[in-house]
């Protein structure tokens, strides 16, 4: 049992709490320029001047204490000292948008009305100001009852007038505090638009600017070509510009490599560093500049407030297919991991639309998939220009992440009149202001992507390749015949073969689809294992993966796997989060069950059309 003092960040979604959290605890909570970034509660400590630690709670952004999202729900248990194991916090720090005062005044009254400790962070005062706005927090803070601290969370502006406000939270004067819990909805909308006029001391409009950005980005048809014309570059831009840095570090692999053959002598040891982990792990972790440079493009448009823009042109087309554009934010994240992905579903509120969107979550190319997809472009498309800028493993690329789109959405359709029927819920989202993303929480984001990416290279990727080696490597081959061939590893690709040889996939593909279930990167350190250790000599294993793929695989083979890879549910973190994120197995087995025969069905229809076009 804790005995610390308690304080809890609450306000509406997009005010700058997880922002606040970061700057006030040095904690590295996911922060973005759209509502509904966080989706659960998060604790971290902080010290007053006085020196005493206080225990700060993140919660996910909401309007009111009338929940209409799980994500809401977890917000108000937290507040209202329901939330299991947790007592009601001592203070509650309410952050509001200062460009925003009037919308977010109306729930901050209702937390004020609770009768509590209360702080009020009046957050965003630079984009305020930016924005033509002055306003006296003096009164605000009258009209209030409250004290109010004017913050700007990124720079860690007024932060230590904040803290000194929380060491004295606790001797606040409530007397006045009933007059504000008896308010209705309406008399709160009332008096928050009073109070928000009483503190704007003064206003220009400078909104213009932004207004005529919107009409570009959100126009109905310049809005969506603009959108895919960005996603078109970002693939482009993920090639191109990599590849300097990826010959560098595969160069540096290989050094790594030679250098292993030097010093250790022949034997286990020595195969085990080289052909296993340096060979395995490292034709992942040469996939980190594309990583990088893709992440840089997302980071950019989230901060920006663009990727809001994106999921309001979106909702048009979602709805056709029985989404709002609420799904639309939990599917971007997606894009970088479905795990996160399923969690952001917790701010829809329609329970149907949360659990397609749920369902369709693992369809969206996630990065794990990027190494997997870039090997085999690398290998079998070639580096050529379709028209100026345009090169064609660029475009395959763009192909690969718009066939796995365009299948979600036909799959969410067939969802939505079957297994998850119900109509369509509306979209309300308000737009967040446009600003420049700051460097430095762009750099910091990049880093910790960067940083997952190593972290699964050196743990799940590195344990998945050795345990794959040592089942390579023995039992060993009698003279003539081939390792993998003698090998247990062999002998259960055998056996999975039969089921995959239909669809074009040969023995190696087929092994390395069981290890690529702990991670997809997986697939690739896989056969670049295998490939390493059936070869013959030093020289054939050092020529590295991409040659030996062109060697083995056939043009159609490639292509199937390329398919089978938009589709498969190959990652079982992600079943296990669906499993707790819809309480139980059914729909986890469902999901695993329909990605598993869409994929079976794509990779095969690719390879024997491919076959017949004489590819
Ligand atoms: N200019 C400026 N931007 C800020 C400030 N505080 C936060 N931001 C930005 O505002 C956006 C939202 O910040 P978050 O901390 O994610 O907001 P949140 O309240 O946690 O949002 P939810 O988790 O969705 O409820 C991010 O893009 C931040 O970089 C601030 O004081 N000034
Ligand atoms: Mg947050």
């Amino acid at each position: 049992m804790s005995t610390l003092r308690t304080a809890a960040l609450v306000g509406n979604p997009n005010s700058g709490k997880s922002a606040l959290f970061n700057a006030l605890t040095g904690a590295r909570q996911k922060i973005a320029n759209y509502p509904g970034v966080t989706v659960e509660r998060k604790a971290g400590r902080l010290v007053l001047p006085s020196g005493e630690v206080v225990e700060l709670i993140d919660l996910p952004g909401s309007y009111s204490l009338d929940p209409s999202s799980p994500d809401e729900e977890v917000t108000r248990s937290v507040v209202e000292g329901n939330f299991a194991g947790e007592a009601v916090p001592d203070v509650l720090v309410v952050v509001i948008d200062a460009a925003n005062l009037e919308q977010h005044l109306v729930f901050a009254q209702e937390l004020i009305g609770l009768g509590r400790p209360t702080v009020i962070a009046l957050n965003m005062i630079d984009l305020a100001e930016r924005d033509g706005l002055v306003i006296d927090p003096a009164a605000l803070s009258d009209a209030l009852g409250v004290p109010v601290v004017p913050t700007v969370a990124v720079r860690k502006r007024g932060l230590g007038v904040l803290l000194d406000q929380l060491e004295t939270a606790g001797s606040q004067d409530m007397s006045a505090r009933h007059q504000v819990a008896r308010l209705t909805m309406p008399e709160r909308r009332l008096a928050a638009r009073n109070i928000a006029k009483g503190a704007i001391v003064s206003e220009s409009s400078v909104h213009q600017l932004h207004a005529k950005l919107d009409k570009v980005l959100l126009h109905p048809w310049l809005g969506p070509v603009i959108l895919f014309g960005l996603l078109f570059v970002i693939f482009q831009a993920v090639f191109a510009w990599a590849t300097p840095f990826a010959d560098a570090l595969d160069a540096g692999i290989s050094a790594l490599i030679d250098l292993a053959r030097a010093i250790l002598p022949e034997g286990i040891i020595r195969d085990l560093v080289t052909e296993g982990i340096l060979t395995g792990v490292g034709s992942v972790v040469v996939f980190l500049p594309q990583i990088v440079i893709l992440f840089a493009f997302i980071l950019a448009m989230e901060q920006s407030g663009y990727m809001a823009r994106a999921a309001f042109i979106m909702d048009r087309l979602m709805a056709y297919v029985g989404l709002s554009g609420r799904s639309f934010i939990p599917l971007l994240s997606s894009f970088a991991c479905a795990i996160p992905g399923i969690m952001a579903t917790r701010s829809i509120s329609d329970p149907k639309d949360r659990l397609t969107t749920i369902l369709i979550a693992p369809m969206m190319t996630c990065s794990a998939r990027l190494p997997v997809y870039a090997v085999i472009i690398a290998a079998f498309i070639p580096a050529t220009s379709v028209g100026p800028g345009i090169g064609l493993q660029g475009l395959v690329m763009f192909a690969l992440y718009i066939a796995g789109i365009v299948g979600a959405m036909v799959v969410a359709l067939v969802l939505r009149r079957t297994a998850t029927k119900g109509a369509a819920s509306g979209f309300i989202m308000e737009m967040p202001r446009y600003q420049w993303p700051p460097l430095r929480d762009l750099a910091i984001g990049l880093w910790q992507r960067a940083w997952v990416f190593l972290r699964r290279a050196g743990t799940i990727i590195f344990m998945a390749t050795i345990v794959l080696w040592l089942l390579l490597s023995f039992p060993k081959a009698e003279i003539g015949e081939s390792q993998v061939d003698a090998s247990f590893a062999g002998k259960i690709a055998d056996g999975l073969h039969v089921v995959m040889e239909p669809i074009g996939f040969n023995r190696e593909i087929s092994l390395a689809l069981i290890p690529a279930m702990a991670a997809r990167e997986v697939a690739v350190s896989a056969l670049a294992t295998t490939y390493a250790v059936n070869a013959e000599d030093d020289d054939a294993a050092a020529e590295g993966l991409i040659p030996q793929l062109r060697a083995e695989w056939t043009l159609p083979t490639a292509l199937a796997f390329l398919a089978w890879f938009v589709f498969a549910p190959q990652c079982l973190s992600t079943i296990a989060v669906a499993r707790r994120e819809t309480n139980g197995w059914k729909w986890p087995a469902f999901m695993l069950a329909y990605l598993f025969g869409l994929a079976y069905i794509f990779a095969g229809l690719t390879y024997w059309s491919a076959v017949a076009l004489g590819l």
